[in-house]
């Protein structure tokens, strides 16, 4: 699992190291992570690094100083390296290391010295001591440059963005890359802040061993999802290997009975019921035939286009004291079903919109504070929270929080929601413990859009969720 964690761990696992090492070893190792994926980036996009002209925009504290020491290795292997400071004083060791190479600065007044000159630029105004948003001569300089068009390169975080918490809440750096440091920030996953990352790169200074492992945020990838999946074994038959039931559909949105059903039909859960509107019904039996009707579940999906309906499907699915997955139209009686100590296991899957409405909140606001808003709803209802969105959040009750990182903006198309609803409850019904089966639910269906690349529609989707998880057990076999 790949993990985020907060400013303050990131400075006492720094400080351990700090206190260990010679003088400067941390930084050098940083600047040198940085140097080498600048260096591989301008290759790629222009043949070679010799001639290319990269410009630092530096500020007064070690990010700074982390790009000074890497435009010194630049200018060593025949990059031109100039530097912008936006800061009376900026890192003197790193300086004197860029002078020693080469490197000349750039004077702010003339931006085709600058702006106009350079082929990349690196942005280490500041990095985790930074406060959010950016000072007018910072915000001034990146206009510019985005002005000449000119792709900026992140060191350790955009500035201007919110380390612990991914908010963007004034003007900050977009990147078209970000290099960070040790491990990742809460910034460098969760969006919006995510999104003026661009592509991030993490390098290793040798934090792991001193950051805490309560991390803020993780991320679960290919060989997590795969070592919990359940494969069934000799003894296992239909029921034991769980059974799901859908609730969902209803004659004003068919459509989302089916593709919840579809969803649930992946084959990874033993055997799907459906219960609802009995056009739906006939509707699920023709495409699925070995659906069947009520009966015992160990898991719900309720809610997907279940209209006016989904309230009265929602209490019947509660009433059978089983995981439920708490879909679209139903999300909304979280409010008076869901109070402090009503004892349900449920995740909630809304998109911002619906959790906007749960929250008497602005949907731009759920979408400029998205895990601020998941995490009050936890807080509020006590369930967990699967909040969709092209950073899709998974938060529990029990304090854990994960940013799911697979999947591609195609997957914004009618019924892809409905389609993961059915999915997170038959991974449930397998027996895993609802917050897995929601975070491995959304890995599946992103991982799925992967492999369809787009365009495609939700009715696509189980295909290839079934394809992604026989290709993820076939590995677990090898
Ligand atoms: N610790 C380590 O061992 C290692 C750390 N590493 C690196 O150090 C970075 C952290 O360095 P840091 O602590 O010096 O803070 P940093 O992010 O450079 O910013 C602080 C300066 O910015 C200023 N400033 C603040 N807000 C601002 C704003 N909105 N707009 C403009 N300016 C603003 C503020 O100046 P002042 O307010 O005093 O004018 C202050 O001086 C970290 O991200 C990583 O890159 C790596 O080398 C690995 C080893
Ligand atoms: N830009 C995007 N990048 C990746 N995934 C996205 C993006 N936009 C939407 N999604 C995903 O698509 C799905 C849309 O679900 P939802 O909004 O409930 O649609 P519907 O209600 O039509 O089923 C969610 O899983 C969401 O995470
Ligand atoms: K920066």
């Amino acid at each position: 699992m790949v993990s985020a964690h907060r400013v303050a761990d990131v400075r006492a696992a720094e400080d351990v190291l700090l206190r260990r090492g010679p003088d400067g070893a941390l930084m050098a190792r940083a600047a040198t992570g940085l140097a080498v994926v600048v260096a591989d980036r301008i290759t790629r996009a222009r043949g070679r690094l010799a001639g290319a002209r990269v410009l630092l925009v530096v500020g007064a504290g070690n990010n700074g100083g982390d790009a000074l020491f890497a435009g010194a290795w630049l200018a060593r292997r025949g990059a031109a390296v100039r530097w912008l400071a936006l800061s009376e004083h900026v890192h003197t060791d790193g300086l004197a290391a860029l002078q020693a190479a080469g490197g000349r600065a750039a004077d702010p007044e003339e931006p085709t010295g600058w702006a106009g000159w350079a082929d990349v630029a690196l942005d280490a105004v500041v990095g985790i001591g930074g406060r959010p948003g950016l000072r007018s001569e910072a915000a001034v300089t990146f206009a510019t440059l985005a002005a000449h068009g000119v792709p900026v390169i992140a060191v350790d975080l955009p500035s201007g963005v919110d380390p612990d918490t991914g908010e963007t809440p004034d003007l900050h750096v977009r990147a078209e890359a970000t290099v960070t440091f040790g491990t990742h920030k809460v910034a460098t996953l969760v969006d919006p802040a995510a999104r003026a990352c661009g592509e991030v790169h993490l390098v290793d200074i040798g934090l792991d061993e001193t950051l805490p492992e309560d991390a803020e945020i993780g991320v679960w990838e290919a060989a997590d999802v795969a070592a919990a999946l359940r494969v069934p074994s000799a003894g296992d038959h239909k029921y034991t290997r769980g059974v799901v039931g859908v609730r969902a559909g209803s004659a004003q949105y068919p459509g989302a009975g089916v593709l919840c059903v579809a969803g649930a039909a992946v084959g990874l859960a033993g055997m799907v019921r459906y219960v609802g509107d009995d056009a739906v019904t006939a509707e699920v039996r023709r495409r699925f035939p070995e659906v069947v009707g009520a009966g015992r579940v160990q898991a719900w999906a309720v809610g997907s286009g279940g209209g006016d309906g989904a309230r009265a499907a929602l209490q019947a699915a509660l009433a059978d004291g089983v995981p439920v997955v708490v879909d679209a139209d139903a999300v909304i009686h979280a409010r008076d079903l869901f109070a402090p100590g009503h004892g349900h296991d449920v995740v909630l899957t809304p998109h911002a919109g619906e959790l906007a409405v749960l929250l008497d909140a602005d949907r731009a606001d759920v979408e400029a504070r998205p895990l601020h808003h998941a995490r009050a709803a936890v807080a509020r209802h006590e369930v967990t929270v699967l909040l969709k969105g092209a950073r899709t959040l998974v938060v529990t009750p029990q304090g854990r929080s994960w940013v799911n990182t697979t999947g591609n903006p195609w997957l914004g198309t009618a019924g892809s929601g409905d389609v993961l609803a059915g999915l997170v409850a038959a991974l449930a019904a397998t027996g895993l413990p609802l917050p897995d089966a929601a975070a491995m639910g959304a890995w599946l269906h992103g991982r799925a859009a992967e492999e369809l690349g787009g365009p495609f529609t939700a009715g696509d989707l189980p295909h290839a969720i079934r394809e992604v998880s026989r290709a993820l057990m076939a590995r677990v076999g090898e």
